[in-house]
Parts: structure tokens; C-alpha cells; sequence
């Protein structure tokens, strides 16, 4: 049986039957239960029964997001709206196979036991080799990336970006505190719910802090990897505030990092040149500062997210009692907006965001 081919009918007969038939209906007539039990698969193995989904009560719907090596499906589990991410082992290349299941057990081990408002929500999963899927809340404004990719350079409202910063940092606090690094922190990997509350998402190359080993190997995303990460060496919790302080530039530009580089010149820019995103010059302060901090090329300079927590709360007081606040900023780099706009609107492109 070739990979997903089987899944790809099950999609296909669904989706047309989903035209046909009302939601009800539809899910009277078919489930996933049904081809998964006929492919002859079944859940071994300890903790599974702690996590394992119910077959029966899974219903998918439309592919709508594929990740590198996932596709990723609305689907209804028990009532509630989720996402499906279905990750397919590819028969023909072993290592992969081996290095995508380690992934799945990791990302559903860790996944299962979190639980906060500012990170994704597991619902359930289930291990069927070749096939793995992932069941998580399903997030209707998609990821930040998508939403940025929507708005205008530099228009994000300060306000705004001082929520949503702190939304990801809350996240982030909740994981360094039990002692797990997300290691690919970056705008596709935090969805927004109806309320643009942020989620933290994606923890398949995540670790606990006393087993990450070496990063040989890697396959996080250079535009937004610490230094030290791309250079392969002994890494902590510290390469995810790299990587926050990069996505508040984002926040503030709404634009990819190093867009005018391949993923490769970015990497080398920065560990080679110590170069980082060109922070626009209305850039407020407050906001500047700290960036600054958690783009640090010395880790021990950055700091730790109770602090950035702390920091990003002082603002929201600051910003409640004077509404000037985030107005006050310095002129940054030699860079200055009147020089940055018509070449970014013009210029402005959405790259790949490989590694
Ligand atoms: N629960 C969800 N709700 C809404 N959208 C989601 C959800 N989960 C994933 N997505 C969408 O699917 C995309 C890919 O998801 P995810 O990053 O988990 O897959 P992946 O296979 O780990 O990707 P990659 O390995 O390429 O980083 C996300 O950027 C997002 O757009």
C-alpha cells in the first residue's frame, strides 16, 4: 500500500460526501475507524492507552496546512472541532521513517502532558505505521505568520504587539518551567484562536532541557536559530529567546527575516557578521531594548522569559496609565523607514521559510 494513498481516497470519498450530506448525516456515514481497523493496525505499547484516540468518534474533513514531512486536516473528535496532523513514513528512505516516528512519540509525549492557555491544546493521537496522526484544538485564525503575511508592513498597533508578544511569552515561561525547549520557535508555529490569543505549537523537534543533546544534525529554521544552534554547539533554553526576540521583530514589521538572503546567507550572517533584522526606527524603546537583549549573540547576556514576563508586564501597566507610552523611540542603525518602505512594499515577498 503506497503512503497516503489510502488516505488520500478516505479524503477524497469524505470530502465529496461532506458536499453531498448534511454534517449529521455525514457523520452517521463514514468514519476513520473503519479504514484504520481494516488496514489491520493496532495500539501497543505503554502510555499509549493514556493518549490514544477513539477511532470511532473521528471524523475528517478538508487538508487545509502541510507541514514538511505532515498535512494537516480539519476533522471533528468527540464533538469538538480539531485539527488532524497526519505524518506519513515514507517506505523508501528507512532513516526518515525511523527519525519521523522518534518525532511523533516525542512531540505526543510531551504534547500530553501541557496544558495552558498559551499553547496548543492535545485532544488526542494515534499510531498506525506508516500512518501517525496528531488530534489538537483546531485554531481558526490559522498561524501568526499567515496573519502578518495579511497586514501591511509596520502595521501591527504597538498595543497589539505587546499582547500577543506576551501571550508567547507566557507560553514560553510555562515551558522553560518544566524544563522543556521548543527549539523552532517562529510565526508558523504559533496559531491564533478566535480571540487572537496565541498558541504555542509544533513541539516536534522540542526536548527536555537534561536530554537535548548536541544539535548535530538539526533541522529548526535558520532565520530564526540562535547563533549558537547553527553552529551546532551545546545549546539551552536560551536559543528560544533568540528566537522570541526575533519574532517580536516580526510582530513589529510583519515581514520575514533576512528576506532579501537565502536561509543559508542568513545563517552565516549572523554567526559570521553577528547581523540581526534592521529594527525600523519607530521602533518604540521599550520594545527596542529588549529585543536587543534576546537577539544577544552571548546567551548568558539574554534573558530568562520570568524575566521577559515581568518586563512585558510592566509595559501593559506603563501602557494603561500613560498612552504616550510606547510612542518614544530612537533612531536605529542608520535605518530609517522613509529609506525602508518603498523597497519593502515593492520588493516584498514571502520566501520560503526553509531552513
Ligand atoms: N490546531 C491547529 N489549528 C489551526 N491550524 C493549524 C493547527 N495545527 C497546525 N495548523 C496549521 O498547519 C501548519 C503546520 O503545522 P505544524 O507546524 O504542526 O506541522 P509540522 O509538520 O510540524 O510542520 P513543519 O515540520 O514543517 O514545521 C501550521 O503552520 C498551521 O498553519
Amino acid at each position: 500500500m503506497k503512503n497516503f494513498q489510502w488516505l488520500k481516497q478516505i479524503a477524497s470519498t469524505q470530502t465529496k460526501l461532506e458536499r453531498r450530506l448534511s454534517l449529521g448525516e455525514y457523520r452517521r456515514a463514514i468514519s476513520w475507524s473503519k479504514y484504520l481497523i481494516s488496514s489491520g493496525a493496532e495500539i501497543k505499547g505503554g502510555g499509549e492507552e493514556e493518549w490514544s484516540a477513539d477511532m470511532s468518534q473521528l471524523f475528517i474533513g478538508n487538508k487545509f496546512a502541510s507541514g514538511r514531512h505532515s498535512r494537516i486536516y480539519r476533522g471533528v473528535y468527540k464533538r469538538r472541532d480539531v485539527a488532524i496532523k497526519l505524518i506519513s513514513q515514507p517506505q523508501e528512505d528507512g532513516d526518515l521513517a525511523a527519525f519521523l516516528e522518534k518525532q511523533f512519540t516525542s512531540e505526543v509525549a510531551l504534547l500530553f502532558r501541557l496544558r495552558h492557555p498559551n499553547i496548543i491544546s492535545f485532544i488526542a493521537a494515534c499510531k498506525k505505521p506508516p500512518v501517525f496522526c496528531i488530534i489538537t484544538e483546531y485554531y481558526p485564525g490559522g498561524s501568526l505568520r499567515k496573519y502578518l503575511h495579511q497586514q501591511g508592513p509596520y502595521s501591527l498597533p504597538h498595543d497589539l504587539v505587546l499582547r500577543l508578544s506576551l501571550d508567547i511569552a507566557h507560553g514560553m515561561q510555562y515551558l522553560h518551567a518544566r524544563g522543556i525547549l521548543h527549539r523552532d520557535l517562529k510565526s508558523e508555529n504559533l496559531l491564533l484562536d478566535e480571540d487572537m490569543c496565541v498558541k504555542v505549537a509544533d513541539f516536534g523537534i522540542s526536548c527536555l532541557e537534561t536530554q537535548c543533546g548536541s544539535a548535530k544534525g538539526f533541522t529548526g529554521t535558520y532565520r530564526w536559530m540562535a547563533p549558537e544552534m547553527i553552529k551546532e554547539k551545546h545549546h539551552t533554553k536560551k536559543v528560544d529567546v533568540y528566537s522570541f526576540g526575533i519574532v517580536m521583530w516580526e510582530l513589529l514589521t510583519a515581514l520575514v527575516p533576512f528576506d532579501d538572503m537565502t536561509p543559508e546567507q542568513a545563517a552565516f550572517a549572523v554567526c559570521q557578521k553577528n547581523a540581526r533584522p534592521p529594527l525600523p526606527s519607530t521602533c518604540p524603546t521599550a520594545f527596542s531594548r529588549l529585543i536587543r537583549l534576546c537577539w544577544s549573540g552571548n546567551p548568558d547576556k539574554r534573558p530568562h522569559f520570568d524575566e521577559i514576563v515581568s518586563t512585558l508586564e510592566s509595559y501593559t501597566e506603563s501602557l494603561a496609565r500613560d498612552p504616550e507610552f510606547l510612542t518614544s523611540h530612537e533612531p536605529s542603525e542608520g535605518y530609517t523607514l522613509a529609506r525602508c518602505i518603498p523597497k519593502c512594499i515593492a520588493t516584498r515577498r514571502y520566501p520560503s521559510l526553509g531552513t
